[in-house]
């Protein structure tokens, strides 16, 4: 598949798309999420069968629209006008199952954040102790299983643990945080939001033993914060 022979339209949305998933990728390091070329951001492509994420191994201060690869949904980088040797993500068969497998995720963010990262280390799920927890994640954040990098493994992880919980964030085991939304700003936000938690709920361990929200709390909260904070 070629880019330049899709129909305007689609190119467009790819362009708008690799702009705002270039810009969402400096805010993992400037949320200090990531170190040197770790993690990335994907998009899916309004009105197309395609997603946008960063090439593999590239630094983030050398990220543009115009080096963000574009992928179908079977994870197959098209002709999209970048050097063919550009390779696309190693987490591009990851978000690409993802995208196929939950239709109402648009974005999907992979950091190795310090603290979110130690609690996959230890194959521990995040309590739910805050209610910014009840907030966000709806629940405690859930570890997934190991999963080797590279194929659609990581992506099978994400989807069979998320299927059974509320949250848009999955610690995978021994590797580090994958968050979901429904857009990739969504996304990139419950990726900062894990890491908070996960650095306050470490700390509150270190101090003793952190008292979980009561269940009809967390769904108060929930209820609140996905439906009536902010503005509408
Ligand atoms: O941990 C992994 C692989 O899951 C990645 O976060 C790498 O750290 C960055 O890989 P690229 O996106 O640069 O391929």
């Amino acid at each position: 598949m070629r880019l330049s022979e899709l129909a305007p339209d689609v190119q467009a949305s790819v362009r708008a798309t690799r702009e705002r998933v270039a810009r969402l990728h400096a805010e993992l390091p400037a949320n200090g999420l990531v170190v040197w070329t770790a993690g990335n951001v994907s998009e899916r492509v309004p009105g197309a069968d395609l997603f946008v994420i960063k090439p593999s191994g590239v630094r983030y201060s050398e990220l543009s629209p115009d080096n963000m690869t574009v992928c179908t949904l079977e994870g197959e980088k098209i002709d999209d006008g970048t050097p063919s040797s550009l390779s696309p993500s190693s987490d591009t068969a990851a978000a690409a199952y993802v995208f196929r497998h939950m239709p109402e995720v648009g974005g999907v963010v992979h950091t190795h954040s310090t603290y979110a990262t130690a609690f996959a280390a230890l194959h521990r799920p995040i309590p739910c102790v805050l209610t910014m927890m009840g907030d966000e994640f709806g629940g405690e954040v859930p570890v997934g299983p190991f999963a080797i990098i590279g194929d659609d493994s990581i992506g099978r992880g994400i989807v069979e643990t998320l299927r059974s919980s509320r949250s848009p964030a999955v610690l995978m085991a021994n590797h580090g945080p994958f968050t979901v939304g429904k857009n990739a700003e969504a996304a990139v936000k419950a990726a900062v939001m894990v890491e908070e938690v996960a650095r306050t709920v470490a700390t509150a361990q270190l101090l003793g033993d952190p008292v979980p929200v009561a269940q009809d709390h967390i769904d108060a909260l929930y209820q609140r914060y996905q439906n009536v904070y902010g503005q509408h």
